[in-house]
């Protein structure tokens, strides 16, 4: 298993993350566990500020929340000084609650309903990522009820495909999101949001997928959006347009043959993309915002599990289940995403077996890891499955009514609790039965 971050073997060959001992941290708050090294979300977080400080470009970076969105996170967002993206009420919900400075979020999704856009307007968020045509008239008869206008970006779907999983490709024209530039969708948003009352239009938004390891895809939907941006102010009245946001999707390592690019040359190749074609177009360049979720925290969360029941079928596999799965890790059922571990109490130990690590789920699908190399695996041993920081937690379920596992943070030796560990009646804590159904019980 590759190691990022602070993460280390220590001398008593376990895994270390954040100067924390991860049997420590299994004695102190139990399996599952999410673990995060906040020290490289930090580092990472910077990275991408520093790499556009040497672009002369006005930028904003804002943290996809959707990647892992808690109320500690935002924090450390905004400590950082980044700006939000939220797309949906629960994640604004979540930032005011953390004192998110409002006019740093920017509100996407293909289908905000009144009420979330009734919240977004009254904590007066910085901008409004709009989606569709339904979206533009419902925002605009809003933001007058309520008095105010508010600043909106087009998302466009520039008909870049990207090479990733068809679920996480965005950016294609047959796709939910956006305005697609070739039936005239988008050239018609454009005219109709300028003549919207209740809205300004500052902005185009491209997001082309998630997880990509190439400049190209970025370079075309820039090239594509840039000259749309060019008619949208010389053509068509959109003289308040100055952002010009490239969405997120840099690729992260999540096992040792991914390759992903250096932060540095993502932000390098979209900053000579745009100079070069706002130059061409004689356009004075535009702020330019980009929404990296999973390049931030993605490789700063580890999971840690405990190995339970195993099953060996000689001569065909060996499978070994851990006390989570699928719950707290759809990505491998949903995304055939793959992962590596290893064993965080015997981290020195070369590997001797080749196992499948399978969740607890009721499911056959819910296998974690197919074919990891690991010393021999013994029920008890502590099982660390890496880069598990993004789309984990956020996408964590209670099937099975499995309980969600406790989140923490750590850095410099100190491990701190910033989700509690779901209990038996946190998932029981919304049902209601009516009294009618009581009936049996009530009368014994
Ligand atoms: C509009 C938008 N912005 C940003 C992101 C974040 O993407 P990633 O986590 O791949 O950086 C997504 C998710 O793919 C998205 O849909
Ligand atoms: N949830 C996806 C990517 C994000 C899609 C958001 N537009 C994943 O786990 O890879």
């Amino acid at each position: 298993m590759f190691l990022h971050g602070t993460s280390r073997v220590n001398e008593k060959g376990h895994l270390e993350i954040g100067g924390v001992d991860s049997t420590e941290l299994v004695s102190k708050f139990g399996t599952p566990l999410y673990v995060f090294d906040e020290q490289l979300m930090r580092d990472t977080m910077r990275a991408y500020k520093a790499a556009w400080e040497t672009t002369g470009l006005r930028y904003e970076v804002a943290y996809a929340s959707k990647a892992f969105c808690t109320l500690a996170m935002c924090r450390l967002v905004a400590e950082e000084g980044l700006a939000l993206d939220v797309v949906s009420g629960g994640e604004l919900h979540t930032a005011l609650k953390a004192n998110f400075p409002p006019e740093l979020i920017h509100f996407h999704g293909n289908n905000k309903t009144p009420d979330e856009i009734e919240q977004a307007l009254a904590a007066g968020i910085g901008a409004f990522v709009v989606d569709n045509f339904h979206e533009l008239a419902l925002l605009g008869a809003l933001a007058v009820q309520q008095g105010v206008v508010a600043d909106v970006l087009l998302r466009l779907a520039p008909g870049v495909e990207v090479h990733t999983h068809e679920y996480i490709s965005t950016g294609k024209e047959d796709s939910k999101f956006g305005f697609d530039l070739s039936s005239g969708a988008a050239e018609q948003a454009v005219k109709q949001a300028v003549q919207t009352k209740g809205v300004r239009l500052v902005g185009l938004h491209s997001h082309i997928g998630s997880q990509i390891f190439e400049t190209e895809g970025f370079k075309l939907a820039i090239d594509i959006v840039a000259k749309f941006y060019a008619q949208a102010v010389q053509e068509w009245a959109a003289q308040d347009l100055t952002v010009f946001n490239v969405g997120g999707g840099f690729g992260i390592r999540y096992t040792e043959e991914d390759a992903p690019l250096q932060i540095q040359e993502y932000i390098e190749a979209i900053a000579t993309a745009v100079k070069a074609s706002f130059d061409r177009l004689g356009l004075e360049y535009p702020e330019v915002v980009i929404e990296p979720g999973r390049s931030i925290v993605g490789n700063a969360g580890t999971t840690l599990y405990t190995v339970g029941s195993s099953k060996d079928i000689p001569g065909v596999r060996k499978y070994v289940s851990v006390n989570g799965g699928m719950a707290d890790n759809p990505r491998p059922a949903l995304y055939q995403a793959v992962y590596e571990a290893m064993l965080a109490n015997r981290a020195t130990e070369v590997p001797s077996e080749v196992v499948s690590i399978a969740g607890k789920a009721c499911e056959s699908g819910d296998m974690l890891i197919w074919d990891a190399k690991l010393p021999a695996v013994q029920a008890g041993d502590i099982l660390a499955v890496s880069s598990t920081g993004a789309y984990n937690y956020s996408m964590a379920s209670n099937y099975n009514r499995i309980a969600r596992p406790a989140v923490v943070f750590v850095q410099n030796g100190h491990a701190d609790l910033v989700v509690k560990r779901e209990s038996y009646d946190d998932v029981v804590a919304l049902d209601i039965v009516p009294a009618r159904l009581m009936n049996g019980v009530l009368s014994k």
